[in-house]
């Protein structure tokens, strides 16, 4: 591959001067990153090149080239930058591609996110339902506009806390989990410059060092006794247990990187693999929740067909079970048709490259950065007709009459959507996350129907935040369609009984 150099030129983009435009690229949201985007593309073609700081940065807009580089050549674009030693992390996502990565990878998908593993959660996750069901009334007694995202979010903390640390939690102990990741979560942009640049910053931005060290200490302080609380109950051989995530973490062994030896994950890096399962799992799944419910307030025609829809299947029962779920083509739709409209990340993660590589005629040079342009390619009108609307017929055969069309999210043949990414280092959350909006979207439309709050017309701007959600939060008039049967005890508050 060294030879490619000189018959390659690298990838067309601005000249840049590279301490400048490094901060300058850095200091950027991913909205503004995404508009300078856009206008290199136009300009240059579907493959650019920026420069931040001493590094390329390369960004793919294109479909094709997109599936060349992420399966295609796969293994090549699998990495993933090298981290700051600063902030290092070792979780999945920011592992580089080699054998720590592979273990902590299959570690995920066979057990805490295999299929078989998910249906144990069954149980759980009508627990969660009925929390959500709990909160949505009693915040809709007090105030007609209720904030919907505030309790999706909620609720799948509860969920996702059970299935990482196997307890179910106090509210305020989730609560407590909920803040702390959040801000991390909410503050990663500002965070971000402190890794690419840890010397300058650490004089320049000492406070924002500070604020990072505090909020992962208190991390640490909330996360490590559930971890030991688990290891405790795992010891002892009498207790029956479902396999939660950190049951997995802690019968597991990677190489280590000094010494070349096999050996356990030390408690800190349990935290980051646990705090990792909890971001990835929960801010995604309930920005694109919302996303939806919003749709399906400003459609009306669409909540109604999708309501008929779960009551053909459902009849007279009170909540939609999961096998249910397989039932509804159209509620299949209604979810995809949320992800290709509004991915909440409009990149995948950062990946690199192992070696020099060929690319679009271009040469992607060894360790460059490289990204993709998700939204782009979500919204190609060469593939989707009128990109910008809402239409899940467009996910049924016989253009919305008949049953489900075949559509592959993976992107292995074809890649029409990028909302997981795609290749070795696609989201090995997605069945998981497709579940729950399915699962959640049924039942909210089967409990609930919903119309926009007075003053509040729905309206789809998008914001940064960790994710791109709604700049103005959905905020939903709810009015039970059947009499509320609670049937689950709860640690939250029971249900007021509504009327309808
Ligand atoms: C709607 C929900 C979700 C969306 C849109 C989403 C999207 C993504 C994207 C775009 C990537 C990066 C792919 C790449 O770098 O090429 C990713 C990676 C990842 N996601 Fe998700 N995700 C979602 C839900 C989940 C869930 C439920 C989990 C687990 C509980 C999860 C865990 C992860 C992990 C661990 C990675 C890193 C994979 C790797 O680097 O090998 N995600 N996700």
């Amino acid at each position: 591959f060294l030879s490619l150099k000189p018959k390659l030129k690298l990838p067309p983009g601005p000249p840049a001067a590279p301490i400048i435009s490094g901060l300058q690229w850095l200091g950027k949201s991913s909205t503004e990153m995404e508009a300078a985007l856009r206008r290199l593309y136009s300009k240059y073609g579907p493959i650019v090149r920026i420069t931040i700081g001493s590094r390329s940065a390369i960004f793919i807009s294109s479909r094709d080239l997109a599936h060349q580089a992420l399966v295609l050549k796969g293994a090549i674009f699998a990495d993933r930058p090298k981290q700051s030693p600063v902030t290092k992390l070792l979780n999945v996502s920011s592992s580089r591609y080699g054998p720590t990565w592979r273990i902590l990878r299959r570690n995920l998908t066979s057990q805490i996110l295999h299929p078989s593993q998910t249906k144990e959660y069954c149980d759980a996750r009508k627990w969660a339902l009925n929390i959500l069901f709990t909160r949505l009334i009693s915040a809709a007694s007090t105030d007609p506009a209720v904030k919907v995202v505030d309790h999706i979010m909620f609720t799948l903390f509860c969920l996702l806390v059970l299935m990482c640390f196997g307890h179910k939690l106090e509210e305020s102990k989730i609560q407590e989990i909920e803040h702390v990741e959040r801000q991390l979560l909410l503050s990663f942009v500002r965070f971000r410059i402190l890794g690419s640049w840890p010397r300058l910053t650490r004089i320049l931005l000492r406070s924002r060092w500070e604020e990072l060290f505090s909020l992962w200490k208190k991390q640490k302080e909330l996360l490590a006794p559930l971890i030991r609380a688990r290891k405790d109950a795992a010891d002892d051989q009498t207790s029956k247990l479902v396999t939660c995530y950190v049951d997995t973490l802690l019968g597991l062994e990677i190489q280590d990187d000094q010494s070349n030896e096999k050996r356990k994950l030390t408690e800190e890096e349990m935290v980051t693999a646990c705090s990792e399962f909890l971001d990835g799992g929960i801010e995604t799944t309930a920005t694109v929740m919302q996303w939806i419910m919003a749709n399906l307030v400003k459609y009306p025609n669409i909540q109604a067909k999708l309501l008929d829809e779960i009551r053909g299947v459902v009849g007279a029962e009170a909540q939609v079970r999961e096998e249910d779920l397989a039932k509804m083509p159209y509620l299949k739709a209604v979810v995809l048709e949320g992800l290709r409209r509004h991915p909440p990340g409009h990149f995948v993660l950062p990946h690199s490259v192992s070696q020099d590589v060929e690319l679009g005629g271009y040469l992607v040079p060894k360790a460059a950065f490289v990204n993709f342009a998700v939204a782009e390619m979500n919204w190609d009108p060469k593939v989707w007709e009128d990109p910008m609307e809402f239409k899940p017929e467009r996910f049924l055969s016989d253009n919305g009459s008949g049953g489900p069309a075949e559509f592959d999210i993976t992107g292995s043949r074809e890649i029409k959507m990028l909302t997981f990414g795609a290749g070795r280092r696609i989201c090995p959350g997605y069945g998981l996350a497709i579940h729950h909006l399915e699962y959640f979207v049924a039942n909210l439309v089967w409990k609930f129907e919903w119309t926009a709050a007075e003053g509040h017309e729905v309206d789809l701007t998008e914001k940064q935040e960790f994710t791109i959600t709604m700049k103005h939060p959905l905020q939903a008039r709810i009015s039970p369609r059947q009499k509320l049967i609670p049937d689950y005890k709860m640690s939250v508050p029971e249900p007021l009984l509504w009327n309808p």
